[in-house]
């Protein structure tokens, strides 16, 4: 359904390139979750940009393809991807419940989301679709007549759900979509995103720092660092065997009832995509990092008995290399 392969974007900055991307590449049936993780400024925004080809200057696509449906997204004219946006791929940026337009009704939002794609649609049809969308997301159809400010914070990201769905994706990436929330609504939010998957059984990216919220959610685990993907494995593999130690410190850091109040940070700072350390760009953090090979070679990506994915000198001789 969905095979993003050699991704990569950079920010040509005053200060110099950044490569924000870095030769990413996975794929994710129809049906399945995947969730992106890592430090602020690792790429997981970048990617999603760089997925629906809205990457604004100084930042640019340098190559990599997006294949959704057999067809690469990187290759369509600029009209062709405005029409692939919302039908064949959705996002749902960072921040979007507080971007709806406060002086418009969510129906005429959602109305005009569809007539972009579909012109002749009738409005009586419109207003069903509309409907349906807003019921799949467990909202009162009524919510059609109601402004931003009448709803609350996790009705509004419903709202934007919905709109995300509209058009029945084969892909659907969420940009943080639970921040900003209350544990409560987060969790409801987290249910509203299953349903809606196994409604139209779309490939869903979910991005987030909160590996617990994730963990109840999505099917597999990508890991970003400095722009690269690290590993990629399942839900399970990385909680029980995370295998970078990228991972390893992610999923250490993380509170449980054996350490309660003990919180363990990753030593350390992310690097800046401006001076990024020579070879492994973790090299610098990693408690294996302190070798010739670690500091001056960067790991390639290999993949581990079971199909995980990981970037790693440690893993080299065991795996076989990633396409
Ligand atoms: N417009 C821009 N100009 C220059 N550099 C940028 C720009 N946007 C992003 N970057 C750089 O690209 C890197 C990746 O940013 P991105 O927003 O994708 O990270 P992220 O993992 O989504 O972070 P967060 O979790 O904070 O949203 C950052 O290090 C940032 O410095």
């Amino acid at each position: 359904m969905l095979r993003v392969s050699g991704l990569e974007v950079t920010y040509y900055t005053d200060l110099g390139r950044a490569k924000a991307l870095d030769d990413v590449s996975f794929t994710l049936g129809a049906g399945e979750k995947l969730g992106m993780v890592g430090e602020s400024g690792s790429g997981k925004s970048t990617m999603a940009l760089a997925m629906m080809r809205m990457i604004k200057p100084p930042g640019r696509i340098e190559r990599g393809q997006v294949i959704v449906d057999d067809v690469d997204l990187m290759s369509l004219d600029e009209e062709g991807m405005r029409r692939a946006r919302l039908s064949k791929i959705a996002y749902i940026p960072q921040g979007a419940m507080n971007s709806l337009n406060p002086v418009i009704r969510i129906g005429a939002q959602m109305a005009d989301a569809i007539r972009s794609h579909m012109r002749r649609e009738s409005r009586s049809a419109i207003e069903d679709r509309c409907a349906a969308a807003l019921r799949s997301v467990d909202l009162d159809p009524g919510v059609y007549r109601m402004y931003a400010h009448e709803l609350s914070g996790g009705m509004k990201q419903r709202v934007c759900i919905a709109i995300g769905i509209l058009l029945r994706p084969s892909v659907i990436i969420a940009d943080e979509p639970t921040s900003a929330l209350d544990v409560v609504t987060q969790r409801q939010v987290m249910e509203t995103i299953n349903k809606v998957q196994a409604d139209i059984n779309a490939a869903v990216i979910l991005i987030g720092h909160d590996m617990g919220l994730m963990a109840q959610t999505v099917d597999r685990v990508a890991v970003m660092y400095a722009g690269r993907l690290v590993e990629l494995s399942t839900v399970k593999e990385m909680f029980t065997d995370p295998k970078h130690p990228y991972s390893q410190a992610l999923i250490n850091s993380l509170p449980n009832l054996d350490k309660r109040g003990v919180f363990s940070g990753i030593p350390g700072l992310a690097p800046s995509l401006l001076r990024l350390p020579s070879g492994c760009a973790f090299h610098p953090r990693c408690p294996h990092g302190q070798q010739e090979l670690q500091r001056s070679v960067r790991p390639a990506p290999v993949i581990l008995a079971g199909g995980r994915m990981v970037a790693c000198h440690l893993y080299g001789e065991e795996g076989h290399a990633h396409e």
